[in-house]
């Protein structure tokens, strides 16, 4: 394990793999030769108690088990160890890999024998299921281990703290949380990097709690005084962030006077929480430094300095306010002759290189860089699922609700607008069927709170809003990111996707997109290493599917002394229209679709069309050979009929969108164009495509008779397919050149852009 401390003092911190731990164990060939050493700031001139040496991580871990019984003065600290074994059992906990990273391990689960209570004497077997129903005296039940790195016993939290965390079903720390808990308490600075939902927030809420009970409880630090200034200032970039952080403080440190403060609300009465002494300030920059050139925020005995999503200060337009608190700060403690006597914390999932640039100049040389995102492949949550609908502007208000009815399942949705007038417009559209509410810097602080705390509460389903709600916001039950257009920017997606997925949970991330706004889907997707998954909008057996059931939960929660009242009425429906129609015809209204379910074209969400799906035995070259098969097939269609036409991936297929008004169903399902019914041959078969199958790289292949799509194929895809593809005029015709970009190699990408130039 190393903490580099030479220019950034590194500390990469992954999660790994059951067998990469395995094999690791403590033995590694890099073990040996290194002794397992954690190089600390005693090479780099920082202080001693930093630099661990760890040769023997077993002894020094049995060590500090028998000395916490022993040690008394530590009795109200779980886990307390004294500072030298505290190190080795470090050491012993986090293994190290190849290249000296500090290993956190994931809890993993592990089969336990219990006893079958169902079988002892005295228990009644009839609550015994199909599923635990055994004869055996033992069940084996699965549970999670816990590494010991992970447990809370391992660090030193107090009891109340660990009481606290528990009552919240807390029982171990995540990685970030157990890369960064000793590196604050024991007195670094710290950049910190994690993704989103991984629990950031207790990552530095719970050290500073510790530091300062453990300060209060030894008269470092005056506690209860009237007046007293804060130890700590969080500084957040929105106040609905700040809110949040300060619940979290509360339900970790109940003894604490926390004190939240940001924009758009009234002095007097933070100015008097000021007044009156408080230990934690949370705030939003602009108005902390209201409060410091006021005179109503003393500096003098702070001990920490942290900044959450400092990233985003720059675009809501704090960066300069964060910089003047921390100048003030600085200048402060300097003045009073302290020095730098109080720690500067940043957490972030995204830390671009102007928050580095900038924070560093407060940072202590010595400060430690954890970057749990550094070698994973993803920019964002492995748990979110990533999915893109092209659709035009004009589409997307029709679509939105059944999206949501289809990806959300029983869960929550956050809806993201990139504009506050687009937000709010969204929210008067009756096709959003689901309850939905507005949330943006317009709207007055009190509603603010009062959306947010129905909506975590679960009292309407979609919140629709602005950036404002992408940062930090952690409503567990959010099953569903919707992104109304590509966010301006990478960082802006890797955040709003992480409203979703938190703490281990699955999500989803979907964003809307029109044909023109294509590259940037493809952008993200390559910047952040996430895959896209293209979609067409939900078809009508997907909604069905999605709201049938709920339908049906509804009519079986029917009181049943109401049924007879409708009896008559039921019995006459029925011979009028049957049972299965009748019953149908009950739940499509109870479902929300009485008035019909619009196709959809699956390529634009555009009513009105219907997809048409070609395939072919054989690969074919280019879009216009399924052009031609409807002007031999089918000369009544009208060429502006039929649009949109797309190669799939596996070059054997083309969709397209047919105006539906040109497209019946005959017998046995056959398909009537223009009044000509289609027949597949045996190496082409056409048919109205269920879901969209995987093109190559969408706006690239379109007709380019398309009016919508003309000039993207005409110009983008026509000439530098030729050129950059294609390559060689010579080969033109030639089959095997078709597969081979302009270095004769041959991959998805430069494959399909070869194509272009045929
Ligand atoms: N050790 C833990 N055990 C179980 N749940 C936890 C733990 N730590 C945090 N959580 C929960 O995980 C969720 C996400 O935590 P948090 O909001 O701190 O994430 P974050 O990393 O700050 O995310 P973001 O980058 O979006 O701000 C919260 O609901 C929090 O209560």
């Amino acid at each position: 394990m190393l903490f580099t401390t030479n220019t950034e003092n590194t500390a990469n911190i992954n999660k790994t793999s059951k067998k990469d731990l395995l094999s690791k164990n403590g033995k590694s060939k890099s073990n040996k030769k290194k002794g397992k050493e954690i190089v600390t700031s005693e090479e780099n001139g920082n202080p001693p108690e930093l630099a661990l040496k760890n040769s023997k991580p077993e002894i020094a871990e049995k060590s500090f088990k028998s000395k916490k019984i022993k040690d008394k003065d530590e009795k109200n600290t779980v886990g307390s160890r004294p500072k030298s074994k505290r190190k080795d059992y470090e050491g012993k906990q986090n293994d190290e890999n190849e290249d000296n990273t500090l290993i956190v391990k994931s809890p993993k689960t592990k089969k336990q024998k219990v006893e079958n209570d169902a079988l002892k004497p005295g228990i009644d077997n009839n609550i015994i299921t199909n599923d635990t129903a055994t004869t055996s005296q033992f069940i084996e039940i699965e549970t999670e281990e816990i590494p010991d790195n992970l447990k809370l016993s391992s660090y030193r939290i107090t009891q109340t703290t660990a009481d606290s965390l528990k009552k919240r079903g807390i029982e171990s720390l995540f990685p970030i949380q157990a890369a960064t808990f000793d590196i604050i308490y024991d007195g670094k600075d710290i950049l910190a990097r994690a993704k989103t939902g991984t629990g950031k927030t207790l990552a530095f809420a719970l050290p500073i709690t510790e530091v300062l009970l453990k300060s209060y409880e030894n008269g470092g630090l005056k506690n209860g005084q009237r007046g007293r200034a804060p130890k700590v200032i969080i500084m957040t970039p929105t106040r609905d962030l700040a809110k949040q952080i300060s619940s979290e403080f509360e339900s970790i440190a109940p003894n604490l006077k926390i004190l939240c403060i940001y924009g758009g609300v009234a002095y007097d009465f933070q100015t008097q929480g000021l007044r009156s002494g408080i230990d934690v300030l949370i705030g939003t920059p602009g108005r902390i430094l209201d409060h410091i050139d006021r005179g109503n925020l003393k500096l003098g005995d702070l001990k920490f300095i942290c900044l959450d999503e400092a990233d985003q200060m720059l675009d809501i337009g704090f960066a300069e306010a964060m910089e003047t608190v921390l100048q003030h700060v600085k200048h402060h403690k300097e003045n009073q002759n302290k020095g730098i006597d109080y720690q500067t914390l940043l957490f972030s999932a995204t830390v671009p290189d102007w928050v580095k640039n900038t924070v560093k100049k407060y940072l202590r040389t010595d400060y430690v860089n954890v970057d749990l995102t550094k070698d994973t492949n993803t920019k964002t949550n492995e748990n979110i699922r990533h999915i893109a609908i092209r659709s035009a502007w004009s589409s997307r208000k029709d679509i939105i609700g059944d999206v949501v009815t289809c990806y959300a399942g029983s869960g929550s949705c956050v809806i993201f607008c990139n504009t506050k007038n687009d937000a709010n417009e969204l929210v008067l559209n009756d096709k959003l069927k689901q309850d939905a509410r507005v949330l943006h810097g317009d709207i007055v602080q009190t509603q603010r709170e009062i959306t947010m705390r129905d909506f975590r509460d679960g009292k309407f389903k979609c919140i629709i809003c602005t950036d404002v709600l992408a940062r930090g916001i952690d409503i567990p039950q959010v099953d569903l990111v919707i992104n109304c257009e590509p966010p301006k920017d990478i960082d802006s997606y890797v955040h709003r996707a992480g409203r979703t997925a938190r703490a281990g949970r699955q999500g989803i991330a979907l964003t809307f997109f029109k044909a023109q706004e294509e590259n940037r889907i493809w952008n993200i997707q390559r910047c952040i290493g996430v895959s896209f998954q293209i979609v067409g909008p939900p078809q009508p057996q997907e909604i069905i599917a999605a709201t049938a059931n709920d339908a049906v939960k509804i009519l079986e929660s029917v009181e049943s002394n109401v049924l007879p009242y409708f009896h008559s009425t039921a019995k006459e429906l029925i011979e009028s229209q049957g049972a299965i129609g009748a019953l149908s015809a009950a739940l499509a209204y109870i479902s929300g679709y009485s008035g019909g379910i619009k196709k959809r074209s699956l390529m634009s969400a555009d009513e009105g069309y219907t997809t048409l799906l070609f395939r072919f035995t054989y690969p074919i070259r280019h879009t216009s050979y399924a052009r031609s098969i409807f002007k031999k097939h089918f000369p009544d269609l009208p060429e502006d009929a039929v649009k949109r036409f797309s190669m799939t991936k596996d070059m054997q297929g083309v969709v397209c969108d047919i105006s539906t008004q040109y497209l019946e169903t005959g017998e046995d399902e056959c398909l009537v164009l223009a009044g000509r019914q289609w027949y597949d041959t045996a190496t082409t078969t056409l048919e109205v495509a269920k879901e969209l199958p995987e093109l190559l790289q969408i706006n690239k292949v379109f007709d380019r008779n398309d009016g919508e799509y003309g000039n993207g194929y005409g110009n983008g895809y026509g000439n530098n397919g030729y050129r950059n593809g294609y390559g060689n005029k010579n080969n033109s015709n030639k089959w095997k050149s078709f597969n081979r970009n302009g270095n004769g190699k041959s991959n998805g990408y430069n494959r399909f852009r070869g194509n272009g130039g045929m």
